[in-house]
């Protein structure tokens, strides 16, 4: 059940190097395909997972203007996806266009619509980087949680925030608004880019649905062990806040 959480990023150029990762974890049943591998393969990659009955997290980020962000999305929601993200400040009127513009696709393609969900803010980014480089006058939690409103105004059906920020996103939210935390690390791992992270058990226990873990495991000496230690980490903290999936 814990271990259906775990969302793992196929984040690598090229189609055999995706193929050589979902062979060395035949455990994940999540996985992400990012910018890079859509990028360089297509849509070929989501046939291959979805013909090994993997769910599929198609992370393009759209962020563009309100027709542009609605055709990516039309298209993207042919796919038969689980989940698709857009960046939460593309604004209202695109936000909207993007959550009308997924049932559409899905609805022409017959499948399934993606749950269309917002990035607040880019877990890579600090405090200071918002203040400083961005010029954004809000303290960085207030900005996530002012992001997943706007997000949840607009029709979407969830939030991707860092975990540092998904209790108040939690609280906030209504209760089906899917939180998704990407950042997370466990104490053995690097946290490398991540500016905002807490450890998998951390994050669930503030209220994720969904963690998204990529290099502690995928970059680890052993990928299955440290894919071991998460689920076993996620399998043995109290259970009493943790949020049952659908
Ligand atoms: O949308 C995402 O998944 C995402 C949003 C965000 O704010 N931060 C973030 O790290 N991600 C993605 O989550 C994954 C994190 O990977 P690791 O840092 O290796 O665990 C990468 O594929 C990122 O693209």
């Amino acid at each position: 059940m814990n271990a259906e959480k775990i969302i793992v990023p196929l984040d690598v150029s090229d189609l055999d190097s995706a193929i050589a990762l979902i062979n060395k974890l035949p455990q994940v049943t999540f996985w992400k395909v990012g910018l890079e591998l859509f990028t360089s393969t297509g849509p070929k990659i989501l046939d291959i997972l979805k013909s090994r009955q993997k769910r599929i997290f198609l992370d393009l980020k759209f962020h563009d203007i309100p027709n542009t962000v609605a055709g990516a999305c039309r298209a993207a929601a042919g796919y038969g996806v689980d989940l698709l993200t857009i960046h939460a400040t593309c604004g209202n009127d695109a936000l909207k266009a993007a959550a009308e513009a997924v049932e559409i696709g899905a609805e022409k393609a017959g499948t399934k619509p993606p749950q269309l969900i917002a990035i607040t803010l880019l877990t890579s980014i600090s405090p200071r980087q918002l203040a400083f480089d961005l010029k954004i006058p809000l303290e960085l939690p207030e900005f996530a949680l002012e992001m997943a409103l706007l997000a949840e105004k607009s029709g979407l059906n969830g939030a991707v925030c860092s975990p540092q920020e998904v209790q108040q996103l939690r609280e906030t939210c209504k209760n089906d608004f899917l939180l998704v935390c990407p950042g997370v690390r466990p104490t053995w791992s690097d946290k490398g880019d991540q500016k905002r992270s807490l450890t998998p058990s951390q994050a669930i226990t503030a209220g994720a649905d969904y963690l998204v873990i990529g290099r502690p495991i995928t970059a680890a000496a052993e990928p299955e062990l440290a894919w071991n230690l998460v689920v076993e980490e996620l399998n043995t903290f109290p259970t009493k806040n943790q949020r049952p999936l659908d």
